[in-house]
């Protein structure tokens, strides 16, 4: 694993969490955009090497609208960046890590993600991300 990606937050109101964290991380989101497959809207702010992703939910079965259900607004995931999705993929299968997707999706801003089960890795979703090649 090469750095951490991005953090993944789980908000409502995706607007109004935009403007916190403007304020916070005193710089403006770079990207937004919408994953129907995921069903969530993301907003992603640069903060040094890693990323902020907010993420709001497109509809009442996103992943992100049952967690909020369940645990409220948060931290959702960690993403970790991978320069070879696949070969980490079968690492952790052959490691006993209970992988979401076995073959990797396409997630947003232009990067082939996997997904770790939280009860594989101590309560905490972990995303694999590698950049999509060109
Ligand atoms: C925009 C694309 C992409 C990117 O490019 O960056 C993204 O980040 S997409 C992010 C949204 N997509 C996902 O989260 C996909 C992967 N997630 C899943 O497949 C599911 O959410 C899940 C993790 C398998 C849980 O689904 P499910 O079992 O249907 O939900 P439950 O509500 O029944 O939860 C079961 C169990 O798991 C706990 N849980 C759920 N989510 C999380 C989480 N994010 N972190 C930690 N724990 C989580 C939940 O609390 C339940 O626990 P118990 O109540 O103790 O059983
Ligand atoms: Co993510």
């Amino acid at each position: 694993m090469n750095k951490i990606e991005h953090l993944g937050i789980a908000v409502k109101d995706l607007e109004a969490a935009s403007k916190t964290y403007q304020t916070l991380l005193n710089t403006a989101p770079y990207k937004e955009e919408q994953v129907e497959s995921e069903g969530v809207t993301t907003l992603f702010f640069k903060t040094g090497e890693s990323k902020i992703e907010l993420l709001s939910a497109t509809n009442e079965n996103s992943p992100i609208a049952k967690f909020i259900a369940k645990r409220g607004e948060g931290i959702h995931h960690i993403a970790f960046a991978v320069d070879d999705i696949e070969a980490e993929i079968k690492r952790l299968t052959s490691e006993g890590f209970q992988l979401l997707n076995s073959t990797p999706k396409s997630g947003a801003d232009n990067k082939l993600i996997a997904f770790l089960h939280p009860k594989s890795s101590n309560g905490v979703l972990v995303e694999l991300c590698q950049e999509k090649p060109k």
